[in-house]
């Protein structure tokens, strides 16, 4: 039996799937780490931290293997996206990594429309400058760093860094070079205008490959330290989205997914280069070579639920803190979240908004809250949906993944939510098994990556839209957008008044 490995380096934690041939997930592991959060707004990790928790993953998986640890013939990633890693001419890390979901660099933003004008920044990128994309953390190291800057020979992208410490080789690749907002999409190439407009040394930009590229084998250290055999071959992956895509086989016209980690994402197949959304959606390169994909995103989805975790419960696990969640009405009695914890992007590009609770009664229990909290986050999501939909897109049939996808309570919120039926798979783990797959078809198992998608990739179970849920719901979301409009100005006042 062949085997092959898919790596996610998440926000939350790196997750490590051994997959056989079959497609079936033998063996998974997961190392947590944590979140840096020095000021408001700021959000950073150790890059050291992901190198040394993915060595631990792998080491622990290779342990339980009894096969012949040859045939595990492959590895591929998945990362979070947009994170700026710097390195210096001897590739050590510079600082630590900055993250997608960190805010500080409004001015950045502001920087990059004054300079390339914010029509050439669409036509070259098809993307807005938003704080979380990694040109405006080069821009703001630039400025308020310049000694680091100064020592920067490259810089990286979390999982190409991963992949990097792996094989001793740099690449990027083309699907999480496209969150940088430094490539040309369409061409596939950095773009030399904005670097030399903004100041950018092409040279610190890594070489770009293809998703599904073969990129070296496992270092002789990396091959000591978890055991693999040093002939295993490496694949270069993927954007965590485009890699949950794949592994949730969103790989024609009409297909959408849904994805709640950290992050939450809606995301469409398009086959097109040229379409024109001037920026309300993110456009990306998907990891299946020469398409793309668009997705609206909503900053903290998962996040708002493991902050509320953390901070009330923090002795429960996910399954006890959602306990009871179908006894609560819809509309949590009479309470409204909004999940603007960190900021938002979409649809409101706003680093400054934060998130409410609106009609707390004092007859509201810990379990409203948290029926609020998942319908705050779902309702964000399909301001999404209306975009994708409103642009023509058809959306009636969404694969559901992430952490979000655990528990079938919030799966029937999101197809009474989405009006859509709703596909929980057999593993949650989209962007894992996306990477397994990148390196199944990498190393030649298969002709296409449709091939072998149909193999990995196992519908459990789906959920169908009940119309009087749809009708509640409906009469919600117009209460839940109204929110965003109500509390913008109060919250620009509160912003004095926060940790700085
Ligand atoms: N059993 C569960 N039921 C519902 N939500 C869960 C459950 N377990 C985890 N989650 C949610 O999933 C999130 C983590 O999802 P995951 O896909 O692992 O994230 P990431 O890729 O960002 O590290 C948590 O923040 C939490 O909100
Ligand atoms: O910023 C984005 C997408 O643009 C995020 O989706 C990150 O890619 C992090 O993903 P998760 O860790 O939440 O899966």
């Amino acid at each position: 039996m062949k085997y092959v490995i898919g790596i996610d380096l998440g926000t939350s934690a790196v997750k490590v799937l051994l997959m056989n041939e079959n497609g079936k997930v033998c063996n998974e592991v997961l190392k947590a780490y944590h979140l840096i959060h020095e000021k408001s707004g700021y959000s950073e990790q150790d890059p050291k931290e992901w190198i040394d928790k993915t060595i631990s993953a792998l080491s622990e998986l290779v342990n339980n293997f009894d096969g012949d640890i040859n045939n595990i013939q492959g590895i591929s990633f998945s990362g979070q996206m947009h994170g700026l890693v710097l390195l210096d001419k001897v590739g050590n890390v510079l600082r630590n990594a900055i993250l997608w979901n960190d805010t500080r660099t409004t001015e950045q933003c502001r920087q990059i429309y004054d300079v390339l004008g914010k029509e050439r920044l669409l036509n070259i990128t098809k993307n807005l400058a938003l704080e979380g994309f990694t040109l405006p953390k080069l821009l703001w190291v630039k400025q308020y760093e310049p000694e680091i800057f100064e020592k920067t020979a490259m810089f990286m992208l979390p999982k190409d860094y991963l992949r990097y410490k792996m094989t001793g080789n740099i690449y990027s690749e083309y699907s999480d070079a496209a969150g940088t907002l430094m490539l040309d999409i369409a061409e596939k190439r950095w773009s030399e205008e904005i670097c030399d407009l903004l100041g950018i040394d092409l040279s610190i930009c890594p070489p770009l490959s293809a998703s599904h590229q073969y990129v070296g084998t496992i270092s002789k250290d990396i091959a000591d330290l978890t055991g693999l055999a040093i002939t295993t071959k490496v694949f270069a992956g993927g954007a965590d989205n485009a890699c949950g895509a794949i592994g949730s086989g969103i790989l024609s016209e009409g297909k959408t997914l849904c994805s709640i980690g950290t992050s939450g994402v809606i995301l469409s197949y398009e086959k097109r280069n040229n379409l024109d959304f001037s920026g309300r959606v993110h456009y990306f390169n998907h990891a299946d070579e020469n398409t793309f994909y668009v997705m609206g995103v909503t900053l903290a989805a998962g996040y708002s639920l493991s902050w509320f975790k953390d901070e009330f419960a923090k002795n429960e696990n996910f399954e006890e803190l959602l306990e009871g969640l179908d006894s609560v009405p819809i509309g949590s009695n009479g309470l409204l979240f909004t999940p603007y914890l960190v900021g938002e992007r979409t649809p409101h590009a706003d680093a400054d908004i934060r998130g409410s609770f609106i009609g707390i009664q004092g007859s509201h229990k810990k379990i409203d809250f948290v029926r609020a909290i998942i319908e705050g986050i779902t309702l964000s999501l399909n301001e999404s949906i209306e975009i994708l939909r409103e642009s023509g897109k058809k959306i009636d049939t969404i694969i559901s993944i992430g952490g979000g996808a655990k528990n079938d309570v919030w799966l029937q919120i999101q197809a009474d939510i989405f009006n859509a039926k709703v596909i929980k798979l057999t593993s949650e783990q989209g962007p894992a098994v996306g990477a397994a797959i990148l390196a199944a078809y990498g190393c030649g198992w298969y002709n296409s990556l449709d091939e072998c998608v149909d193999v990995f990739t196992v519908e459990e179970k789906s959920f169908l839209p009940i119309p009087e849920n749809v009708k509640k719901y409906k009469e919600l979301f117009k209460l839940y957008k109204n929110v965003y409009r109500q509390t913008k100005s109060l919250n620009e006042e509160l912003k004095k008044f926060r940790k700085n």
